[in-house]
């Protein structure tokens, strides 16, 4: 198994024409949102959220609503700090989880948590939703959007369970598994995105840039929620 950028997924991803002149700022740590973005040529530097902006409990709060939540949340923090430091940038940050059983399953917390995640994961139907925000500082103005993909992971028998735990694939990626590690556990329903399972949906990506002036809301300053009228299109 491996976790490389050598995978058909990463091969003819779009790149849009940016809307503003600002430099891309990847709001994520994640080294698979990195992979996707160089993949497809868009030039970027990296900015990370805190932890605080994936927090905060909101009561039945769906899959989709949550991860439209982070999106915002991570991008308007980098949105805060760049603004203090007179800086300028197109953000975009991004937050995926799975969604299995009405469960939302997000990063397992230790080995005892990924192992419960996958025996839950295994055999079944599930959803992988990515929360993707596109933030101009310059103007003040930022959209959220959400995309599905529905996939389906095989019975995963105890000896691949053991073997695929200690690897530690499973660290710091949402549901415990990586759809591109390099096995064929997992398979997408339909015509879904695979940039969207592994952290960003490159497609939509390409749309919002493409279409952010008719598309971005002026950001409410200092709010921690994505705006109401931006587009969910799960
Ligand atoms: C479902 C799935 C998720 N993932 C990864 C993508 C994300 O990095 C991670 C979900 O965690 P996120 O909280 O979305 O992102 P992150 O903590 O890695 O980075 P940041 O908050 O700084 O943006 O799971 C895979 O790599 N493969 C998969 O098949």
């Amino acid at each position: 198994m491996t976790d490389s950028n050598d995978l058909p997924l990463m091969q003819n991803l779009p790149c849009a024409r940016l809307p503003t002149d600002e430099p891309i700022v990847l709001g994520s740590g994640s080294p698979r949102r990195a992979q996707l973005m160089t993949a497809a040529g868009y030039p970027f530097t990296v900015q990370v959220a805190s932890d605080e902006a994936e927090c905060g409990m909101c009561s039945r709060e769906t899959a989709p609503e949550m991860v439209a939540r982070y999106a915002y949340r991570k991008a308007a923090e980098i949105a805060t700090r760049m603004t203090a430091d007179k800086d300028t940038g197109l953000i975009i940050a991004a937050d995926t989880v799975a969604s299995c059983v009405g469960q939302i399953l997000g990063k397992p917390r230790d080995q005892e948590h990924a192992e419960s995640t996958l025996r839950l994961l295994s055999g079944r139907r599930h959803d992988v939703y990515t929360g993707v925000c596109v933030w101009s500082v310059k103007h003040g103005k930022c959209v959220v959007d959400v995309v599905r993909t529905e996939l389906m992971m095989k019975p995963i028998s105890e000896p691949m369970l053991a073997d695929y735990l200690d690897t530690m694939l499973w660290e710091g990626k949402a549901g415990a598994f990586g759809y591109q590690d390099g096995n064929d556990w997992l398979s997408i329903i339909g015509d879904g995105s695979e940039s969207n399972v592994v952290g960003l949906p490159m497609e939509r990506l390409a749309e919002l840039l493409e279409n952010f002036d008719s598309l971005a809301e002026t950001v409410i300053t200092g709010s921690t929620e994505p705006l109401g009228q931006s587009r969910r299109n799960c």
